[in-house]
């Protein structure tokens, strides 16, 4: 199998779906975003069509031509390019698989499917087994979002002998905050060499010391030196530093929290923070608020977070 060389870990940012005002994607800004990415966050590695890119509002062309876009701006700049093709039909899901073995993408992720569920884990593993197998060269991760698809088997369950099902099987995207399903999923697997990418940013630093290997979300778009500070200070075992980041970030998307917080507002922050403009969101969503956008942009201020200083240790009680 043409497996990368290296395990997907560090900081992924799940990518926003670029859109022009009349909601057709906007295609022209993702070169430039991927600059954004590498130089100004230090983020190398992208999940593209996952939830945060609006994924499921796409159609399957769309889809694709996402895909090939960030593939092809990527190259040279980005490390790897995961592609999130989990869809309700199997067909369709299929199709992206094979698709972005073609053009040349790092892995391929997927979720449950979420109108007509699977209620066992067999069944699930049946399903995920099928898309895995349309891209068999490509390291398959699976996309575990509870909240989102209301299919609650356990991830622990899941991994528990999966490669035997999913020879491709390379990792698993946890975005919950079940922190004893996760420990478990990493302390059960230990003699494997699976990615385990934390998707719920906020809690990240819990994460880590439960053994994660990485993490995907949405604000690694924009908070991604931020959090690469709080990884540095993580691995060299300085847990008071990493702890006044985690704190930091946690400040900010606590306030945007109760503000109402989702892929509208965050493509209202990417604009805000890099300047590259991501539009609006395609429906049912609606686009954030002028109120939402002016406080956001207070707080990151407020923060520091706009002018990318470095966070001094201590620092803790002098912002709030
Ligand atoms: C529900 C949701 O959108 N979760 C985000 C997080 O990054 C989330 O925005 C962050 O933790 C703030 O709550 C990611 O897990 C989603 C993600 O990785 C994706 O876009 O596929």
């Amino acid at each position: 199998m043409a497996f990368p060389k290296k395990k997907l870990q560090g900081l992924v940012a799940a990518t926003i779906t670029p859109m022009t005002e009349n909601g057709e994607i906007n295609f022209s800004v993702i070169g430039q975003y991927v600059d954004y990415l590498v130089k100004e966050q230090g983020v190398k590695n992208i999940f593209v069509n996952g939830t945060t890119g609006e994924g499921l509002s796409l159609s399957i062309s769309e889809r694709r031509q996402v895909a090939e876009e960030w593939v092809t701006k990527g190259k040279d700049k980005l490390d790897q390019v995961v592609i999130h093709v989990g869809a309700l039909s199997l067909k369709e899901s299929q199709e992206l698989a094979q698709h972005a073995a073609e053009i040349g993408a790092d892995g391929i992720a997927v979720i449950a499917p979420f109108f007509l569920k699977p209620w066992t884990k067999d069944i699930l593993i049946n399903f995920l087994k099928e898309v895995a197998a349309a891209a068999p060269a490509l390291p398959f991760y699976y996309y575990h979002i509870p909240a989102l698809t209301g299919v609650k088997i356990r991830a622990e369950e899941l991994l528990d002998g999966i490669q035997d099902k999913i020879p491709t099987f390379q990792g698993l995207k946890f975005s919950d905050t079940d922190l004893l399903d996760f420990g478990q999923c990493v302390d059960q697997n230990r003699q494997q060499q699976f990615a385990f990418l934390f998707g719920v940013d906020e809690q990240l630093l819990s994460a880590l010391v439960m053994g994660a290997t990485g993490a995907v979300g949405s604000t690694y778009n924009y908070l991604g030196k931020k959090t690469n500070q709080m990884l540095e200070a993580f691995e060299r075992k300085d847990l008071s530093l990493a702890l006044n980041y985690q704190f930091c970030i946690q400040r900010f998307i606590n306030f945007v929290v109760k503000l109402g917080f989702g892929v509208s507002q965050t493509k209202a922050i990417m604009t805000l923070v890099s300047g590259i403009p991501m539009g609006p969101p395609r429906l049912p969503l609606q686009k954030a608020s002028r109120e939402f956008t002016d406080s956001a942009e207070a707080k990151l201020k407020s923060l520091d977070f706009l002018s990318f200083a470095d966070l001094k240790d201590g620092s803790l009680e002098a912002s709030s």
